[in-house]
């Protein structure tokens, strides 16, 4: 998992122009955690929320939905909560706030929730979350055509945990410059 995450790494980097390696980062202990979810049938799945909305903090995360039963939902802008069913074999990545920061928001964190059925089928999904040193300094990276300047103050990952952990899905609103 840690190989097809660096190589996961190296892609967003090269799609968003960042030159590697980048030292900060390759000397550094990478953070990695991996989240087991169960989510039990439930007899009224429209009064539950399996997870609210959210999204998630890191670099990027990669979820494996065991089985064959949906509840990953993702919000699409013009089209509210979109299903993202489980595809044997498939993964699905989801882009955290570190890579919309240092992509600059051309990389859009996914907004998303997991919801419960009713239809007797125990869900399971395991999400392995792939970060960056908490040292390491988040500057948007600019160098792209047509760059109107950065979206977000720079600021180190610790930096943003924090807020993440004090203002939950509002701490992106805490660094976004304005204008
Ligand atoms: O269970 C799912 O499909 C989503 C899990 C999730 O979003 C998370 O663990 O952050
Ligand atoms: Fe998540």
């Amino acid at each position: 998992m840690k190989d097809l995450c660096d190589k996961l790494k190296s892609v967003f980097f090269k799609s968003i122009n960042m030159p590697e390696p980048i030292e900060a980062i390759e000397k550094e202990e990478r953070y990695y955690a991996l989240h087991l979810n169960s989510y039990p049938p439930c007899p009224n799945p429209t009064q539950t929320m399996g997870i609210p909305p959210h999204t998630d903090t890191l670099f990027f995360t990669i979820l494996h939905q065991s089985g064959n039963v949906s509840g990953l939902q993702v919000h699409k802008d013009g089209h509210g909560w979109v299903s993202v069913d489980p595809h044997p074999g498939a993964l699905v990545v989801i882009v955290g706030d570190l890579l919309h920061i240092l992509s600059n928001a051309r990389f859009p964190n996914a907004l998303h929730r997991a919801v419960v059925n009713n239809e007797q089928k125990q869900r399971l999904s395991f999400a392995y979350f792939y970060g960056l040193p908490l040292d390491f300094q988040l500057s948007p990276y600019l160098d792209y055509p047509n760059c109107e300047g950065p979206c977000f103050k720079s600021l180190k990952v610790k930096e943003y945990a924090s807020l993440k952990v004090k203002y939950f899905n509002s701490a992106l609103s805490f660094i976004k410059k304005s204008g």
